[in-house]
């Protein structure tokens, strides 16, 4: 990784960053078609809208990869697609469609639909997963190692959260033979790790999981390779370094690493900083930072980027999801040189994933630039808008094209 500027990676008192305080939601409506962020206009629309541009820094990393990513069907898939596949080389494709990819065969068609969707030229990788139910069979995971095009299955407790009412009952009556066999293949399970007991409350339920469902499970299946998708607790990075490197990690999201839950209610009620798990207290968004920074390679990149339609987020009953495809990179970088930690960026960005994965790491690498630059208020597409994370801020950290090596 090369640091260029002026800005040191490494101040001498480590701290933690303060939580990103958001603008109240912008009523301007400043509208960039999705359209013109499929090629390199795309820079420049941003760049135009920079309000103080200070080149000085730049940080070249490794292209990195993001092993968490809703990409959905149809219009949306079209709209969200280029803004993973302009910076992301590959993503672990998550399989809550509707109905969900819980077979082998209609995981290689979803992938068909998401080459076929791709910008011209992109070189990016999806990475397929398999939906866990109640039903699903030895054999089914056989067919997905065999496939070559799936990566994982996912573990959605019925009812947990978007589309998740078809998964798993009752993980230890009805999954182990399934489970095992996963082990045996060597193919990871990725955990959105919550109970659904609605007599635990919300924010205690990434913990009663960890308690109740995933250290029995660890300690039923030792060989079985575990990722804790987007963490939210201390309790989670305490489970996770009590775990076997290689074994069990876990992604993280950038919300995760910026807020806290006063963004749910910071001037009113705040439907775009809603996702599950739920945000939590200060102290846990410190313990994540603090993990994530710290080096240890059992964390890496996982936006959870999770579009839902403008109109499904801001109305009585609302999806929970944020849509960060088209920020997190800054908003990584943001974090780590908050935490004077930039040096270890790039192992969180791009390393540490396809290790654990057992997937060859990238080589081609993209810059980041120390230029401010405008989010767009609204992605605008075919059936309607999607709002990005940080709505209508300014960042700084531009991802610019990627650099062959
Ligand atoms: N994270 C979310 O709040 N929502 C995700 C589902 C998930 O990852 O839990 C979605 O699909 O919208
Ligand atoms: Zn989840
Ligand atoms: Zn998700």
């Amino acid at each position: 990784m090369q640091i260029a500027g002026t800005v040191s990676a490494k101040p001498p008192v480590k701290h933690f960053p303060r939580p990103f305080l958001q603008p109240s939601p912008p009523c301007r409506s400043r509208r960039v078609h999705l359209s013109s962020f499929r090629n390199k206009a795309s820079i420049s629309i941003a760049m135009a809208a920079s309000t103080s541009p200070s080149p000085l820094q730049e940080l070249t990393i490794m292209r990195p990869d993001d092993w968490h990513l809703h990409l959905r069907e149809g219009n949306v898939l079209a709209a969200v697609l280029p803004h993973s596949a302009r910076h992301f080389g590959r993503a672990i494709v998550m399989p809550n469609l509707k109905p969900p990819v819980t077979t082998t065969a209609r995981a290689l068609e979803y992938r068909e639909e998401i080459l076929r969707a791709l910008p011209p030229g992109s070189s990016f990788v999806p990475l397929m997963t398999l939906y866990l139910t109640d039903n699903t069979s030895p054999e089914e995971i056989k067919l997905a190692k065999k496939s070559g095009v799936v990566f994982a299955v996912k573990l959605y407790p019925a009812g947990a959260t978007t589309n998740s009412q078809d998964g798993v009952t009752d993980i230890f009556g009805k999954c182990l033979p399934v489970l095992e066999e996963m082990a045996r293949q060597e193919m990871p399970l990725l955990v959105h790790g919550e109970v659904t007991d609605q007599h635990v409350d919300t924010f205690d339920r990434e913990k009663v999981f960890i308690e109740k469902i995933l250290a029995p499970l660890v300690q039923k299946l030792p060989q079985l390779k575990i990722v804790m998708e987007h963490i939210t607790t201390m309790d989670a990075v305490n489970f996770v370094e009590s775990c076997k490197e290689g074994h069990v990690a876990a992604t993280v999201t950038p919300q995760h690493l910026l807020l806290n839950r006063n963004a749910l209610f910071q001037g009113g009620l705040q439907p775009h900083n809603y996702c599950l798990p739920v945000l939590k207290r200060e102290t846990h968004r410190q313990a994540i930072v603090s993990a994530v920074t710290s080096g240890s390679r059992q964390y890496f990149l996982g936006t959870d980027s999770a579009p839902h339609d403008k109109r499904r987020k801001e109305c009585s009953c609302g999806c929970a999801g944020i849509y960060s495809a088209p920020v997190a990179l800054s908003l990584y970088a943001k974090v780590f040189e908050q935490a004077g930690a930039l040096d270890k960026l790039e192992a969180f960005t791009s390393f540490n994933g396809p290790d654990f994965y057992g997937l060859p790491r990238n080589t081609s690498k993209i810059v980041l630039r120390k230029n401010a630059w405008k989010v767009p208020d609204t992605y605008s597409y075919s059936s309607g808008e999607i709002v990005p994370m940080f709505t209508g801020s300014t960042l700084d950290w531009l991802p610019s094209d990627q650099l062959e090596e």
